[in-house]
């Protein structure tokens, strides 16, 4: 007997705690929801609204109560193998894009032999194979941002949870972004994606949600949300305190 598969990743009544603060001051406070295998999530709201904490929750960096599930079973603490995080500001070493790109592979267990080959090959399949010699640290913002998308995909995570990450591009390498993403997702990976820009919540589509003091305000196919300003003033004022009328 075979019931339908678990969502891959699921938060039931998450909260995360602002650590060392008495009083408690909930970040999160209550947050459920699920994103199924190859699922889409689009996450918006105010400036501290939580967001980021949510990505960081879900990516088990910050301590939390609430059940979280990942793949249907409590979800150890610690990044999972198959689910990588991608900064607003791309973290980058200081070596050339290839090196970068090698190291990924070798951290995620790839042979010395295969890595060279699969990061070229990762590089030409996003029209990126003319960075591969150039430092890191010369890269453009745009061209970083790509490069560590080309980085979190290579190991072919599951889920991706994304920060803003086209927050500081221009329309092109927004469009070279979203390129990846769709790609991704057309591969199979589930997104979880923040964002400010509502034009990118629509093309993107799949669910959205809305995040307000750390509460989910709204939700629903992205295409039925209040986006586009529709959420507020843009500074959240902090988030709710522990008991907070909702
Ligand atoms: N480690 C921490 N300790 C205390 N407060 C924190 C911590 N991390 C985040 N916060 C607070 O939690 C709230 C939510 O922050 P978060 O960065 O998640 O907001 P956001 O929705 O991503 O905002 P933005 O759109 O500006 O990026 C903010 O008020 C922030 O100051």
């Amino acid at each position: 007997m075979s019931g339908a598969p678990p969502p891959l990743i699921e938060a039931r009544g998450l909260t995360v705690e602002a650590p060392g603060e008495t009083p408690r001051r909930r970040l999160l406070d209550g947050v459920d929801l699920a994103v199924p295998a190859g699922g889409r999530l689009v996450v918006m709201g105010p400036n501290g609204a939580g967001k980021t904490v949510l990505l960081r929750a879900l990516h088990g960096l910050v301590p939390h109560g609430g059940t979280l599930l990942w793949r249907g079973r409590p979800a150890p603490p610690g990044p999972r193998r198959g689910q990588a995080l991608v900064f607003q500001r791309p973290v980058l070493l200081r070596r050339s894009v290839l090196a970068n790109l090698r190291f990924a592979l070798a951290a995620a267990g790839a042979p010395r032999r295969v890595r060279t080959p699969r990061a070229e090959a990762a590089l030409g399949e996003a029209g990126l194979l003319h960075l591969a010699h150039r430092p890191a640290a010369v890269l453009s913002g745009g061209e970083a941002q790509r490069v560590a998308l080309v980085r979190a995909l290579l190991a072919a995570p599951d889920l991706l949870l994304l920060d803003e990450p086209t927050a500081s591009l221009d329309p092109e390498a927004t469009r070279a972004v979203e390129a990846l993403l769709a790609r991704a997702a057309a591969a199979g990976t589930a997104l979880v994606l923040v964002t400010q820009d509502p034009g990118q919540a629509r093309r993107l589509g799949g669910e959205g949600a809305i995040l307000r003091r750390g509460r989910i305000a709204a939700r629903g196919p992205v295409a039925a949300l209040p986006v586009g300003g529709a959420w507020g003033p843009l500074d959240d004022g902090g988030p709710a305190g522990l008991g907070a009328a909702p």
